[in-house]
Parts: C-alpha cells; structure tokens; sequence
C-alpha cells in the first residue's frame, strides 16, 4: 500500500490528543480570531474515516475524480485525508483564476463528483460547471444545489471501521492545477508514490519532525503537516490574497501558538518584511513559487532569530521539490544576480537528477545525452525524480511538450519521464543552479537571446522602482527587447524622463543590457493570482506591442 493518509490512523495511535490543525473560528472584539476552532489527530483520523464510509454510500469510491472546492478549513483538511482514504482523486483548481480559464479546467478533468462550499455550488449551476459530475456535495448546511451536505455524509459514514484503500504507487491520486501563469492551467497528474516521496525530501530537506507547528499560508502545502506529524495553525487571512494579509493577525497567531515553521509566497514575505516586527521562536521559513526579492531576503533574516533558516524551494507543481537554497547563500549571490548572472536557486535535492538541454520549443520525444549543454550555458532546465510527475490529465499535446522518455540503458529496465520545466538556467562550476526565466519569456533579438531572470534584476536595483518586467515585440529572432517598467509607491510619473535616462545608464554599464533601447512605463503590473508575485509577461508584451 502507497497512500500519505496512511500517516493518520499511525499518529492517531502515538499522539492522537496533539492537535492536527487550529483554525480562525470566531473573531473577538479586538479584531483577531479566537482560534476556537481544533482538531486533534485522533478526531482528524476518526472522522475522516466516517466521511470516507459516508462518500462510499454515495458512489465516491476509488478512483472517482472529484472537484474540491473547500476553502482552508477544517472540512477541507477532513475531506482530503478522506478521499485519499477512499483512493479517489481530488480534483484541485485554483478559484481566482480567469473564468474561462476555470471552465474549461473543470471540463478537461471531468470530474464525477463536486464537493464545494455554497457559492462553488452556485457556480457550478449558473455557469455550467463540471457536468460530468453526478454526485454534489455541499459544505453548506442545507443541500441547497447538492445531493447532500457533508455533516450528513459524515453521520452516514459514523462508526465506520478503518478506512484505506490499498491504493498502489502508480495509482492516481490527486489531479493538481498549475497556477496558469503562462497560459491556461494544466491539470498536473499525481501518483501516491508522488505524494509519498514529495513528503519525504520536504521533511529532509528542510529538517521538518513530529510536533512542530506551522503556519501554512499556502493551501495545498498545510495538506503535508498532517503525514509528517506537524501541527498547522491556519491563518486568519485570504488565501488567495497573500499581497493583502493583515501582519498583525499573522504575529498574533505566531506568538499565540509558538509556531516555529512558516510557509509562504514571496509576496506574503514581503507583507511581513514590511511590518517589521522581529518573528522570535521561528525557526524556518520556506518560500516557493517564484523569486524572493534580495532586499525581502535582508529583512527577514534581521526578524529572524539568528539561527534560524530560511528556505527558497526551486520547483514546480509537475515536481516539487528540485532545488533548494538557503538564506545565508542566497544573500552572498545578490550582488551576482543584480550584475545579470540570474537567481541563484541551489542544489538539487537528492536524489533528483537536474539537466540542462538546449532551448527549443518543439517536443523531444526521446532522451539523448547529445541534448544537454555544457556547464556554464543556459539552456532548459529539465529534472527526473520520486517527485516527477509523467502526463498533465487529458492534454496531450502539452504532455508531449514537457516530457522525454529516457531509456534506463538496460534493454529490459523500461523507461523513465524526464520533465522540461518549461524554465531557462544553467549549473556553475560549483553545481549550483541558477533560473533564468520562463522559456517562452526569453526574448530573441538578432544579437541573440535575453533571459528575464538576467536582466530584470539589474534595473531593479533603481531605489524609484518598483519591479521591471522584459518583452519583446516582432518575431523571434528579430525581436526588439522593451523594458516595462513599475514606479515604486508614491514616486510621481513626473519623474519617469529622469528615471528612464538613469535606467538607460544602467543598462549600458553591462554587455547583455547595453542594448535595451525601449523603456515604458507601466502603471500597474498584471500579476499571477496564486502567488500574487509571477508578472504577466504575455499581458504586458501586448500592451508593449501596442503602446510601442
Ligand atoms: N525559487 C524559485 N525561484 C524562482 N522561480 C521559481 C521558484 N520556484 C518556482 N518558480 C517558478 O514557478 C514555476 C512553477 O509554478 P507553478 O507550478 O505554480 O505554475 P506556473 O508555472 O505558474 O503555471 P503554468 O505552468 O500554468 O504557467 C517554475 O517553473 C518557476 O518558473
């Protein structure tokens, strides 16, 4: 058996009164949640058993795809570990996503089953989501556009026995979307072993143990607590909002609980660099999805306590993780990257096996040695591994797009998926690897390629701007670069002619710069909604084109 529930009826045993998860619950006349709500491993075990019974009765059973659409919530953490019982395949969409976009998701997944909050319901009716499925559930407390709400799938399934399906390592187990920054989401197609190693090298790579308490910020990683022991105090905020969080409730819950592990996206570090207020007692910080500004790196070691670490994962939803970097590390390479030399994301984690192939945007089908570039030369970052996913659910074409299959050598030893991180990079003579931008970002001039990761960073140094952002408008290998550029706050576009000059002057002090010749100024960046933090490249390369 292959299965991340297995953790709960174990640590059900061992600990069952240590509290899996605290969630906001009620506010108090101060502002600030109360934290009335919990739940101990022996109820997380107990009664996601009786939701599993309760979804059986109902036709949810292993291998039924199902969306989920559940905000961070004790129902949600309840409802997960109870399809991963069952062996069904929880289907998960990010809902801020462009409606369209969404849509089309939920139709690609055909989903038979949709479990979702009131409003997901309504949705689904109105805008003709997810026909496929035939069994709703609400989170709701009536079974308003629903077959059923969950409290009475739970009383359905009450005093059932043991439930875990004996669910193999290649099963499916849970169909992930990506956030969409480069396009349309894809459905990312996890197996149990993936789920089981991604577990492992997380909790090895960042030294995570039994009995630490977390605060997950970003929804689908507080889904790992629960298998690794941890405790997960859920934050009081929007989580799909990191931008907007309020710092103070996040300190409150921190000092509250003695969390000693943080989760976040860049944009939610940045929140808390912002504030200023020190974080004693935490011990990690890790944050993925996309570049930590240096500048945000500085100001959380000054919060954090001097042995703390904090961690910037290199990964993607297809594999996570592949590299990882700390703090320290990352401060030392600041000066590299802001002279053009790309970010410096680490490591690979063992035992993954990082490539770098030459740029294409065609499928390989097959793996050769004869693709890989020389240490030093940015090419396709490509990566196998326990955690590499092999096909995205019912888009083959992208399948084809991001995977190799590589002989094992043996004639009898079968094959294995290589995954194209769609990401530009290269290794240095130390072994670390340094990203250099999306691939289809890259920017081909008749001088030849530019990579966002390489140049955005040495204009950014400029103290009256915000962030930059590289296109290029023509066609390939004939593209002219243009520099978008974002004030920073309260900085009056009064101003822009003196800045342009002094960017100018900037981008002629090094060779891979010196011929950007366009700089527009751009009021306010579009950006992903997942991690608020991916600049929408293909958005601004229109407006470029246009404004050009
Ligand atoms: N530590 C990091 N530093 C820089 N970039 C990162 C880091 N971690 C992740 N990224 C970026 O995030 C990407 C993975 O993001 P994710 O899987 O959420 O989907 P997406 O790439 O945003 O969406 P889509 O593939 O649909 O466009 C990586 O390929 C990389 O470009």
């Amino acid at each position: 058996m292959c299965n991340i529930a297995a953790s709960l009826p174990r640590l059900a045993r061992e600990a069952p009164d240590r509290i899996a998860m605290r969630c906001p619950g009620s506010r108090g006349a101060d502002g600030l949640a109360r934290y009335d709500v919990e739940l101990s491993y022996r109820e997380l075990d107990a009664r996601s058993d009786a939701i599993a019974a309760g979804l059986a009765r109902r036709g949810i059973v292993r291998g039924t795809r199902t969306v989920v659409m559940v905000r961070p919530s004790p129902e949600f953490f309840l409802l997960m570990f109870a399809l991963f019982k069952a062996g069904a395949v929880p289907v998960l969409v990010d809902p801020g996503i462009d409606r369209r976009a969404l849509r089309q998701c939920l139709d690609e997944a055909q989903p038979e089953a949709f479990i979702g909050i009131p409003l997901a319901q309504f949705a689904r009716v109105v805008l003709g989501w997810a026909s496929s499925a035939r069994v709703r559930i609400t989170t709701g407390r009536h079974a308003l556009l629903a077959d059923a709400t969950l409290a009475r799938v739970e009383r359905d399934g009450a005093g059932a026995t043991a439930q875990l399906a004996d669910t193999r390592p290649d099963d499916v187990a849970a169909i992930l979307f990506t956030s969409g920054s480069t396009g349309v989401p894809k459905g990312v197609v996890y197996r149990h072993r993936h789920f089981v190693a991604q577990i492992a090298m997380l909790g090895e790579a960042f030294g995570i143990g039994a009995g630490a308490v977390d605060l997950p910020t970003f929804p689908p990683f507080a889904l790992f607590d629960p298998a690794l022991g941890v405790t997960s105090v859920i934050p009081d905020m929007d989580a799909t909002k990191p931008a907007l969080a309020d710092p103070r409730r996040l300190h409150d819950a921190i000092a509250r609980f003695g969390v000693d592990q943080l989760f976040g996206s860049p944009a939610l570090m940045a929140v808390l660099a912002r504030h200023g207020q020190p974080l004693p007692g935490v011990k990690r910080v890790t944050s993925a999805g996309a570049p930590v500004p240096a500048d945000v790196v500085a100001r959380m070691r000054e919060l954090l306590p001097a042995d703390a670490q904090f961690w910037t994962p290199y990964g993607a939803t297809e594999c996570l993780p592949v590299a990882v970097i700390e703090g320290r590390e990352l401060q030392a390479t600041r000066a590299a990257t802001e002279s053009g030399a790309g970010t410096c994301v680490g490591r690979a984690v063992a035992p993954n096996e990082v490539r770098i192939i030459r740029i294409s945007d065609d499928a390989v089908e097959r793996w050769s040695d004869a693709l890989c570039v020389p240490t030093g030369e940015v090419g396709e970052i490509t990566v196998v591994g326990p955690t590499t996913t092999d096909s995205y659910f019912n888009r083959d074409a992208m399948t084809r797009l991001a995977k190799i299959r590589e002989p094992r050598g043996d004639v009898d030893a079968g094959e294995r998926i290589v995954h194209r991180m769609g990401d530009v990079g290269y290794f240095d003579a130390q072994g670390r690897l340094w990203f250099c931008g999306r691939k289809s970002h890259r920017v081909e001039c008749a001088s030849g390629p530019l990579y966002t990761e390489q140049v955005e960073p040495v204009f950014n140094v400029h103290d009256q701007v915000r962030r930059t952002a590289l296109v290029g408008i023509g066609p390939m290998g004939q593209q002219q670069a243009v520099l978008c550029v974002e004030l920073a706050q309260g900085v009056d576009g009064r101003h822009w002619p003196r800045i342009e000059s002094e960017l100018r002057a900037i981008g002629a002090a090094h060779p891979h710069t010196a011929g950007i010749a366009r700089f527009l100024r751009h009021p306010k960046f579009p950006v992903d909604i997942r991690h608020n933090a991916k600049i929408g490249r293909e958005k601004l390369a229109a407006w470029a084109a246009e404004s050009a």
